[in-house]
């Protein structure tokens, strides 16, 4: 499980809010990350990649704390496990296609560098540079340059988006199929909610740092869970149990969890979703 927890002010075009969220990756999912113009995408990719720096945050990924402001941790990018992908490849020009997964497999005989250049269809164009490439086969190179360091985390921010429909679509194909054979956490930003649907397990869409709703991708914009901001009012502890009270703007939820589950004091502001599964 990847947790991250982030808060920070940011500058939005209507003048300053807090972006604010807390989410739970599954290990070895695919999450789509969505949301209009200056939501906060980037902003939280930069954060799980230590490129950021919330005022109050935790990334623990496994047992591994990333981040963790109140005890002082902050890993810097290089400690973190992760691979990035942007709109634009940023490939080494100098180098051919496979120096530039070999240099991010670090060891030039690593084998994963033949293995992910074929399952892409790169293998015959290994020795090209990137100059003489389509911009969708250089989107492929650097697909597969984040994965050859075998990362934890792969973020991807609007990786296809520059591309025509049909080399997006081809390129969705292998993201998926890569994903397959390497399940690694995947986070995908895009603008294109179908885009999305198609391939992640889960959406997340951020409306001006917030979360407005997480929802699974076959019911997604339908009954996903919708957040809404609470402030909790009581908590009473009764045989390892916590039963918490929040307030919301038209009701009073009580949820009752595990006391070691607890997180919460009295008059923290909180967000809440509700499952429609468990309703
Ligand atoms: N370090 C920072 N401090 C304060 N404000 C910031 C910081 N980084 C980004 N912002 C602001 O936060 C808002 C969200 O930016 P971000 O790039 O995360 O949005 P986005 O959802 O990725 O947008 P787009 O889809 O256009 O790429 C913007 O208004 C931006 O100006």
């Amino acid at each position: 499980m990847l947790q991250l927890r982030a808060r920070m002010m940011l500058h939005f075009a209507n003048g300053p809010a807090p972006l604010h969220v807390e989410v739970e990756l599954k290990t070895g999912s695919l999450t789509g990350l969505f949301g209009p113009s200056g939501a906060g995408k980037t902003t939280l990719l930069r954060i799980l990649a230590g490129l950021t720096k919330p005022e109050q945050g935790l990334i623990q990924i496994e047992n591994q704390l990333w981040l963790d402001t109140e005890k002082r941790i902050d890993l810097p990018t290089q400690q973190r496990k992760v691979g990035m992908v942007f709109q634009d490849a940023a490939l080494f020009p100098n180098m051919t296609v496979r120096q530039n997964v070999q240099y991010a497999a670090q060891n030039r005989r690593d084998p994963i560098v033949d293995e992910l250049l074929e399952l892409v269809g790169l293998t015959s164009l290994a020795d090209r540079k990137p100059a003489t490439l389509s911009g969708g086969q250089r989107q492929r190179v650097a697909l597969i340059r984040a994965l050859a360091r075998r990362p934890q985390v792969l973020l991807l921010d609007e990786p296809f988006s520059a591309l025509d429909r049909n080399t997006r679509d081809h390129l969705l194909a292998e993201l998926v199929n890569l994903h397959r054979r390497f399940g690694t956490t995947t986070v995908l930003v895009s603008h294109q909610l179908d885009e999305i649907q198609r391939v992640a397990d889960q959406v997340i869409e951020l409306k001006q740092g917030q979360l407005y709703s997480v929802g699974k991708t076959n019911r997604f914009s339908s009954v996903s869970s919708k957040y809404v901001s609470g402030n909790v009012t009581s908590i009473r502890v009764e045989a390892g149990r916590a039963q918490v009270q929040v307030r919301l703007d038209a009701a009073i939820l009580a949820v009752e969890i595990p006391v070691d589950a607890l997180k919460w004091r009295v008059g923290d502001a909180v967000s809440v979703a509700i499952d429609p599964d468990s309703l």
